[in-house]
């Protein structure tokens, strides 16, 4: 489903390698936890994923392709693949959360008959049905992520990648969230999630890949946030040998 071989990347203007020969696997239906101190390449890890960025080297292959070879005008088509939440939400702030849904598939073109069904849908799945029509500063940070959530599922991607989710909520709030992604992982969709929240790491006990500048240090299927004395290492692939259509940041009054 996701495969790097051997990747880097070196930002233009720096020395050192946000990562630095990544090789890994990541198959159809897991949970991933991304997990490894601020500035080791978590979301570096996530925008190669989505062909925001390019490895400076290696080779990345998403559902099959290699994204080495999709052109630019390809992008937008291979990333309807894939849904995309992160910690700020990213919600537009002048359109309902109805709006904020169907917005994605008015950009790629689906009908209204298909909005009208697609749209209370997704927001029945994140239990915000009764709130079609508030716009993102009536709404508190948790229900901000789930228009977030509803918005990056609503074409029914293959995969979800979520950049620190549950960054700028509570711990109770939190859970909410993490039990709405475990259920749209339950229902097939590979989720990878970057997080620093050790509580959600320790308690869902799913694949763990730690980062530390820009390797993988471990890579452990039902771990914890920290280095267990004893680890069990992902049998067979995973362990590297050595070692957006949305918007910019809105400020929707998200909790901090
Ligand atoms: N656009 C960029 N240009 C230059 N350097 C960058 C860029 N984006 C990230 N970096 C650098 O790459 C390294 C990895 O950053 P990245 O954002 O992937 O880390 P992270 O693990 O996601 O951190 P955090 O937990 O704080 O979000 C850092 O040293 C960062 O400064």
């Amino acid at each position: 489903m996701i495969r790097f071989d051997e990747v880097s990347k070196v930002y233009r203007g720096t020395a050192r390698p946000a990562l630095n020969g990544v090789s890994l696997e990541i198959l159809s239906g897991e949970f991933v936890f991304l997990v490894g101190a601020s500035g080791s390449g978590k979301s570096t890890f996530l925008r190669l994923v989505l062909k925001e960025e390019k490895p400076s080297a290696g080779a990345i292959h998403v559902l099959g392709q290699d994204l080495g070879r999709i052109s630019s005008r390809k992008v937008p088509y291979f990333r309807r693949n894939l849904g995309v939440v992160f910690q700020d939400f990213r919600l537009l702030p002048n359109k309902t959360v109805f709006d904020n849904v169907a917005f994605t598939l008015q950009v790629i073109g689906k009908s209204k008959g298909f909005i009208h069904e697609a749209v209370p849908d997704a927001l029945q799945t994140v239990g915000l049905d009764g709130k079609a029509q508030r716009f993102p500063h009536e709404l508190s940070g948790g229900e901000q992520q789930r228009v977030a959530i509803a918005r990056a599922v609503v074409n029914k991607p293959a995969i979800m990648l979520a950049d620190e989710p549950t960054g700028n909520l509570d711990p109770e709030t939190s859970a909410g969230i993490m039990a709405l992604l475990e259920r749209i992982n339950a229902n097939g969709t590979t989720v990878i999630m970057a997080t620093h929240d050790a509580g959600i790491v320790d308690r869902l006990q799913r694949r763990v890949i730690e980062v530390i500048g820009g390797r993988i240090v471990r890579d452990e299927r039902g771990g914890g946030y920290k280095t267990q004395a004893n680890p069990v290492v992902s049998q067979g692939f995973g362990m590297a040998p050595s070692a957006s259509p949305y918007p910019a940041p809105a400020s929707t009054g998200g909790p901090s």
